[in-house]
């Protein structure tokens, strides 16, 4: 039985376990809280996250880090992506050698603008190849519900790409590998942005066409800035591009999208954190994937209007005058 340490128990964290354990793993499902670790032992449920689900057997949860990390084969990291570097700079040493580390974040660090993987290669001093992503349409409470699904398992290696996926292969998960991990990161990291824009443009009820342009040209400028970083443009059009970009931006559970509906909707950014339970990566990341932008010289002229609103005060209706009124351009190009 294949050992996997989940470090999060959140949402993602604790549906991703499920997947892991209805695809036979054994699991070790590790959180800040002892009330929260035992409820999920005593309960077999996760209260805070995923109320009403019930959980596999083969998912024990603890808030020890030492006894999630033993024996594991497989290390899957599910904390908000700002939290990462403190939170693994703690759990490294604890991890055995040969562990393959697994990110299931889709946010980008600030200040350093590095990507999941890359913070995790520097501090547990890993490997490339020993690194892997998981991303794509994987809205956590419709997985949790076992409601079908595909996504994508990247890693440099294929062969730990292919490990990673049959130890994930469930009836209603089915995950496809690629080893292009910059355009899986990008990708997810991404469409939290786009998400927030489009988010917004619902909150304003500026329709479907909007919406439908924000999702297109979104996407043309996470291919544009995944291109001038190294990744190959056919992950943009697939699950961890376009297939999590449509599913975040059209649904109600993406926390990104409802954010984004609040602030349209003309609640302050102060009253839409507060009434923001869990983690809506994009409202940091959005900061540094303008960052990531600028250092690439690629233009992100959506990315750059959802940092006006959320973090300089550009009221929507202002924002949505200049987005209309640049330059007219070719599409492409
Ligand atoms: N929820 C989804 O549908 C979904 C799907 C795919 C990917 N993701 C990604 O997965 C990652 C985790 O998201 P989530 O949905 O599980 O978030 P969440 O808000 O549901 O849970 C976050 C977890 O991290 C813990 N946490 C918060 N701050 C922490 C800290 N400083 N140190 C340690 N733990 C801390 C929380 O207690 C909680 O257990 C994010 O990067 C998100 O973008 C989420
Ligand atoms: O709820 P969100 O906005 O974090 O999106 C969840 C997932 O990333 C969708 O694939």
């Amino acid at each position: 039985m294949t050992r996997v340490a989940v470090y999060g128990n959140g949402s993602w964290g604790t549906a991703y376990a499920m997947v892991l354990a209805d695809a036979g793993c054994e699991v070790t499902l590790w959180g800040r809280r002892s009330e929260l670790a035992e409820a999920i032992n005593t309960t077999g449920t996760n209260p805070d996250y995923l109320p009403g689900v019930r959980l596999p057997a083969g998912i024990r949860a603890t808030t020890d880090p030492a006894e999630a990390a033993r024996d594991a084969e497989f290390t899957v990291l599910s904390v908000p992506s700002q939290t990462l570097r403190e939170n693994l700079t703690r759990w490294a040493p604890l991890l055995p050698g040969s562990t393959v580390l697994v990110s299931l974040m889709k946010g980008v660090e600030l200040g350093t603008a590095k990507r999941m993987s890359e913070v995790i290669e520097e501090v547990a001093g890993a490997e490339r190849e020993r690194v892997a992503v998981l991303s794509g349409p994987n809205l956590a409470k419709e997985i949790a519900s076992r409601r079908p699904a595909a996504s994508v398992v990247a890693c440099r290696d294929e062969t730990v790409a292919r490990r990673l996926q049959k130890i994930c292969h469930t009836a209603y998960f089915r995950p496809y590998t690629n080893t292009d991990v910059v355009g899986c990161e990008l990708g997810g990291a991404v469409k939290n942005v786009i998400a927030l824009a489009v988010g917004i443009a619902d909150g304003m009820r500026l329709g479907d066409n909007a919406k439908a342009s924000l999702i297109t040209r979104g996407l043309a400028e996470t291919t544009r800035l995944g291109l001038a970083m190294g990744a190959d443009a056919h992950t943009f059009a697939g699950l961890a591009g376009m297939g999590d970009l449509v599913a975040t931006c059209s649904s109600p559970l993406s926390r990104n999208h409802t954010f984004g509906t609040n602030l349209g909707r003309g609640m302050t950014l102060e009253e839409t954190i507060a009434v923001t339970d869990q983690t809506a990566e994009g409202v940091k990341s959005c900061v540094s994937v303008l960052d990531l932008a600028r250092r690439h010289d690629v233009e992100m002229p959506l990315t750059e209007t959802v940092v006006g609103i959320v973090h300089r005060g550009i009221h929507p209706l202002v924002a949505l005058k200049e987005l209309m009124s640049r330059s007219a351009k070719a599409e492409h190009g």
